[in-house]
């Protein structure tokens, strides 16, 4: 496996770093491009084999049309990162990317990866899903290490989805462990979160097998039980009656469940998609319910059965 393919990630904030790290640590060298770099976005790009994107949600649009004029070096890998929901077209991340460049590998990365646990080198694993399997497990090959385990799937959507869709479990979960609502509470809510993800996921055409994967199930464990979450800690700021805003300000990094809840509502009353945990993360968003009344507006919904949602 030859180690000198040029790598380019783009974005150097908590999860770009880390995967720098992680590369690192694989024996591959890589450039990590934000906004903020001396070096033109055209310059790191120019000649990469393997372009990874580890942008908050809200500049994928943009600077894929920025790399779409700019052109990338025939048959570059694209690696998608990014966690969110576009709230102009409701796209996933590698929606956006393959449909920019429909002539390229798209992977998608995700998994149980709070980077903070990633840069002090504790042991993690992830998966890269693609349906070009020789370009994932090609970026397979490139991260696993010591401490970085990597898996390879065929479902990108999929697999981001569960990344993206616990990032609004995780705001629950904060709110959960805020109120002090007890270990009982905390698996009901992560037990039922799980049928709400498969729910919007089958519907976007993703495999249900997937969410009970690293990305899915694997991902709502890790983000909703750790106070490294930046969504977990949205939620804890809400249930202490701190503002939104307050708690955006003084947050480091992104909490992608933020804009993502807002874009699943649509998505979810667009489609007619049950998704009562989301709904009241919403509310709770947007200042129309207190944390308590989320969950009492939780408790209080129609009885039933528990396995309903495996017919849809
Ligand atoms: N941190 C983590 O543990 C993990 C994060 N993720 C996901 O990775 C993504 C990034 O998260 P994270 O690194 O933590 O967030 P940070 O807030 O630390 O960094 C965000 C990065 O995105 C860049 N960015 C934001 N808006 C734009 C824009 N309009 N155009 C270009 N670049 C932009 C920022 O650039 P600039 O520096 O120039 O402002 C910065 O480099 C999120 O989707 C997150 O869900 C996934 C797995 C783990
Ligand atoms: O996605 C993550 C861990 O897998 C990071 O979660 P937060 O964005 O909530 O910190």
């Amino acid at each position: 496996m030859t180690k000198t393919l040029k790598t380019t990630i783009i974005g150097a904030g908590a999860w770009g770093t880390s995967l720098c790290f992680l590369l690192n640590r694989a024996g591959f060298e890589c450039e990590v491009w934000s906004r903020r770099s001396e070096k033109s976005l055209a310059e790191v790009v120019k000649d990469a084999d393997v372009i990874i994107s580890a942008i908050s949600m809200k500049g994928v649009m943009a600077v894929s049309q920025q790399l779409k004029e700019i052109g990338l070096k025939d048959k570059a890998i694209i690696v998608t990162a990014t966690k969110g929901l576009d709230f102009e077209t409701t796209k996933t991340p590698s929606q956006i990317w393959q449909d920019t460049f429909p002539n390229h590998a798209v992977v998608v990365l995700s998994g149980p990866n709070l980077s903070k646990e990633i840069k002090k080198a504790l042991p993690a694993a992830t998966v890269l899903a693609s349906n070009d399997t020789e370009a994932a497990e090609l970026v397979q090959s490139m991260f696993a290490s010591d401490i970085f385990r990597v898996y390879v799937n065929n479902d990108p959507i999929g697999t981001e989805l569960g990344g993206t869709l616990k990032n609004v479990m995780a705001i629950a979960s904060g709110v959960c462990d805020g109120l002090n609502l007890g270990t009982n509470a905390k698996a009901a809510l992560l037990t039922r979160a799980l049928p709400e993800m498969i729910r919007v996921g089958t519907h976007l055409g993703a495999s249900v097998e997937t969410f009970f994967g690293l990305s899915g199930l694997g991902d709502l464990l890790a983000t909703c039980d750790s106070p490294l979450s930046r969504n977990y800690q949205v939620g804890m700021g809400l249930s202490q009656g701190k503002s939104l805003d307050d708690i955006l300000e003084n947050l480091e990094g992104t909490a992608e469940g933020v804009n993502t809840a807002t874009v699943l509502i649509k998505l979810a009353s667009k489609e007619k998609i049950p998704v009562p945990i989301s709904y009241q993360v919403y509310l709770l968003l947007k200042g129309k319910v207190s944390a308590a009344e989320a969950v009492e507006n939780l408790m209080a919904r129609e009885l039933k059965e528990e396995f309903w949602y495996l017919e849809f």
